[in-house]
């Protein structure tokens, strides 16, 4: 049995530190911005269809998209962006779907979907039996988002407005990680999370156990009963 696990947090909030995390403990994790990338690949539909909305301006020399240049362009307009995530979701969330089903039918004990905006979209929170939303104050996302992106703070402050506020989201979500402080303390927070997701595994295995005997014993019983009832005839 599986139990899935919405991740989820703002833009650099630190989900993919988490996910290594998680990789650690041998979850399976299913990334949408992994799948986001594949779907706009040169030859797919997505991308055919970017191209003839956004113009040849959006491709790089190599024939692949130009993802600083698009991603200028979606942050800061949100027609845009609207219009990119109308192209690109359906695909991503067939993905997501498609690769949650398997690796739950190939029964891993824990699937992570690595999603982060589970809650602007909620097209695949009914996949979820858990959700974790990573947060850190603002500065510190700013901070961070500048350095790993290069950006100015100006371009910063438009992709971490483009999407929900952190505190909307922590108030959704079954648990929080606070990511403000060390790496040290945010380990500490997911070795707790990670005792309470196996209890939660734990807890239902059991119940589907109890379920199926269940099932089992009442069959059992309703065959005996038609065939003795059957046999006094
Ligand atoms: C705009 C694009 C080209 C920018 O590419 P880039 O390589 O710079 O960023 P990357 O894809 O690694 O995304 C980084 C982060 O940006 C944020 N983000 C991405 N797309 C969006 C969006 N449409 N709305 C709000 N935030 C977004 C997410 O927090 C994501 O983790 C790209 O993100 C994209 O194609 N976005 C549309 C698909 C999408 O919604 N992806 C998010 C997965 S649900
Ligand atoms: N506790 C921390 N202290 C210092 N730096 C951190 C910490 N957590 C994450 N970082 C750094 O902040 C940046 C963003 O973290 P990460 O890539 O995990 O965020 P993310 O939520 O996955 O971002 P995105 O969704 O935009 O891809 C990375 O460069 C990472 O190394």
């Amino acid at each position: 049995m599986s139990l899935v696990i919405g991740l989820t947090g703002g833009i650099a909030s630190g989900k993919s530190t988490v996910v290594e995390l998680f990789k650690r403990k041998n979850a399976t994790v299913v990334d949408a911005d992994v799948i986001a990338r594949k779907v706009v690949e040169p030859g797919t539909f997505a991308y055919n269809r970017i191209v003839r909305e956004f113009g040849t301006q959006v491709v790089g020399a190599d024939g692949k998209l130009n993802r600083v240049q698009l991603g200028r362009l979606v942050f800061q307009d949100e027609t845009k962006r609207r219009q990119l995530n109308r192209i690109t979701h359906p695909w991503i969330i067939f993905y997501m779907v498609r690769d949650c089903v398997i690796n739950v039918l190939m029964g891993r004990p824990f699937v992570v979907l690595d999603v982060p905006l589970l809650f602007e979209t909620k097209r695949l929170l009914w996949l979820c039996s858990v959700t974790v939303v990573v947060v850190c104050n603002r500065e510190q996302q700013i901070e961070r988002l500048e350095r790993r992106n290069q950006l100015s703070q100006e371009e910063a402050l438009q992709r971490i407005n483009s999407q929900m506020s952190l505190q909307e989201k922590a108030s959704m979500a079954h648990f929080v990680l606070d990511n403000s402080g060390t790496l040290t303390s945010l380990e500490e927070q997911f070795e707790h999370l990670w005792q309470q997701l196996q209890c939660i595994r734990k807890r239902r295995l059991f119940r589907y156990k109890l379920l199926g005997t269940s099932c089992f014993v009442i069959g059992i019983c309703l065959i005996r009963t038609i065939f003795t009832s059957f046999l006094k005839q």
